[in-house]
């Protein structure tokens, strides 16, 4: 399987018919079929979305993992070995809605970094600078003390979505000549904490459609998206899929 990488977050949404429509309609697309891809339902979806796309070129990954890697008491919580076991490849670790609500920083999200690859998943680590910190032109500092807690996984695999919080949910995407900028000083900083950038894939996030896609994927930075209300639309996603396969 070649070209970008296309993760659909669906967060908080979902109920058993809906999905079951969404994943047979992304089962039925040949632009889904034929690019790299994965979805991300929600913790209660995971096995009916493991069952549908049992055999199918899309991958299953999880919105979020615990920090605790041993079976126990810990109510409420889900292990990496149960995402790997009921077949995900990939978490989402880190992203702007659980840092922001849930205040999840730097000490917990290395441990759920290392719970994921102890567990065989590839973390999808998320950064991102808040429109007050673009503003203020800490931007980059801020994204260097997020990646900063990679440090540790020297040699893993690892994605890394950059999902800028102001354009996330908001119509609001950053300009191409941000996007490039931000990914190109990503590479970089993960050179010095993680060691390899080659073995690093950098997605975007934040207001990825079906109209920019194309433009994002052109350049030679961005491995792909992290894509959130559009990959709850089929023909949305089916077509940000298309422009992922189209800039191999
Ligand atoms: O947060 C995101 C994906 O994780 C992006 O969400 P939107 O695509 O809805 O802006």
């Amino acid at each position: 399987m070649t070209g970008k990488l296309v993760i659909g977050n669906w967060k908080m949404n979902g109920r058993l018919a809906a999905n079951l429509v969404l994943i047979e309609a992304l089962q039925a697309d040949a632009a889904v079929q034929a690019a790299r891809v994965a979805v991300a339902p929600p913790f209660a979806y995971l096995g009916q979305a493991a069952a549908l796309l049992a055999g199918s070129n899309i991958a299953l990954a999880a919105q979020d993992v615990s920090a605790f890697d041993k079976d126990g008491a810990y109510t409420g919580e889900v292990s990496g070995a149960m995402l790997a076991d009921v077949g995900c490849r990939y978490v989402l670790i880190g992203h702007s809605e659980r840092r922001q609500y849930f205040a999840e920083g730097h000490d917990l999200l290395a441990r759920k970094l290392q719970a994921a690859v102890a567990a065989g998943l590839i973390p999808v680590y998320c950064v991102g600078e808040t429109l007050a910190e673009r503003e203020a032109g800490t931007y980059k500092a801020v994204i260097a003390g997020q990646l900063a807690v990679l440090g540790a996984l020297a040699g893993y695999d690892c994605v890394v979505a950059y999902e800028p919080v102001w354009a996330i949910g908001t119509g609001r995407v950053a300009s191409i000549e941000q996007i490039d900028d931000m990914h190109q000083y990503i590479r970089e900083a993960l050179l010095q904490c993680h060691g390899a950038s080659g073995s690093i894939r950098v997605l975007y996030g934040g207001s990825v459609k079906a109209d920019n896609a194309e433009a994002i994927f052109a350049l030679q930075s961005v491995d792909g998206a992290l894509v959130g209300g559009a990959s709850l639309d089929v023909d949305n996603f089916g077509r940000i899929c298309q422009a992922a396969k189209k800039t191999v």
